[in-house]
């Protein structure tokens, strides 16, 4: 009797195949089973599909995750496997983020042929990044340069930095260290100076909330810290309540029983930011995620959300 394989939903990006790789990679050694057990199926999204204007544009929650949700929903897949950045707060009906897998360097990569540092760009430097909080993070620390919309994987990128189109460009660390492309950042950006985006460097995991065969499936590769922080940082984010188009960044960590938070917003153009540090049990991390985007939205005001949009 053959057995049905375990359906895998991704991406076709080579980042979300090699992340869809760890998560079966992961699966096969928690349950001693082998890679024919498992089938990772290639669904394309909207978000892979308009590769012409930026994100922000296109707008709509879940540009990369509506096709493959719809799969999983009705069965097509067992799991689906996101970048836990990309995920919006909201999740249809039915589904949610049932493990994360041990978050990778959760930094920011700068990458550059003319430069070792974001420090050392020459004045007027012409950097690419189509993320808003890179985007308004590098015209805060350096108002000087030019920053143009750069969109594309982590490989069109590269290719156009390659080209000379731009002059430096930002990565997260992460997405380079899974395609072996770590070699290429000239510099790493400390959470400190550059937070970054929430969920940064997490792989999860979506599955059915009735599935308790997967949940058993899963339990074994989940990381409890991990799932820690991104229950923190998605409460940040849920209680913010940003558009796609605020540029919003923060960071959980954990030490111990304790969580540290910090998060930040910030105004497009840079000239403004509101930030908050926050810490506590680490059991209490999603009212400690919450009370932080709270406590940023009263500091910001819902004027400042509103003033560019
Ligand atoms: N929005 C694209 C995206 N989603 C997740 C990552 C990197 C991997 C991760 O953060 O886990 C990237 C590429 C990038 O920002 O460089």
């Amino acid at each position: 009797m053959q057995t049905k394989p375990f359906r895998i939903g991704t991406r076709g990006s080579p980042l979300a195949l090699a992340q869809a790789e760890e998560t079966r990679d992961r699966l096969m050694a928690a349950h001693g089973l082998e890679a024919d057990a498992f089938e990772i199926a290639v669904i394309s999204t909207k978000g892979d599909r308009v590769t012409d204007r930026p994100l922000a544009e296109i707008g709509g929650k879940g540009l990369f995750t509506e096709e493959i949700e719809a799969q999983l929903s009705d069965g097509r897949i067992d799991i689906a496997v996101h970048s836990s950045k990309d995920m919006p707060t909201v999740l249809p009906d039915g589904l949610y983020l049932s493990a994360f897998l041990p978050r990778e360097d959760v930094r920011d990569a700068f990458i550059s042929k003319n430069a070792p540092s974001l420090d050392a760009l020459p004045e007027g430097a012409v950097v690419g990044t189509s993320s808003l909080r890179r985007q308004a993070l590098v015209r805060r620390l350096r108002p000087d340069l030019k920053v143009v919309s750069l969109r594309g994987n982590v490989q069109t990128r590269m290719r156009k930095l390659e080209e000379g189109a731009v002059d430096a460009t930002l990565l997260a660390m992460a997405g380079l260290r899974r395609l072996g492309l770590e070699a290429h950042a000239s510099d790493v950006l400390e959470p400190d100076r550059f937070l970054p985006a929430l969920g940064q460097g997490a792989i999860c995991i979506e599955s059915r909330m009735d599935d308790s065969v997967v949940d058993d499936m899963l339990a074994p590769i989940n990381d409890e810290a991990t799932s820690l922080c991104l229950l923190c940082e998605r409460s940040f984010l849920a209680a913010l309540d940003g558009s796609c188009r605020t540029p919003i960044a923060g960071l959980a960590r954990i030490a111990g029983d304790n969580l540290s938070f910090a998060g930040m917003v910030l105004h497009p153009d840079g000239t403004q930011a509101f930030d908050i540090a926050a810490g506590g049990a680490a059991s209490d991390a999603a009212s400690l995620g919450h009370e932080a985007g709270m406590d940023i939205r009263s500091k910001a005001g819902e004027a400042f959300f509103e003033s560019w949009i």
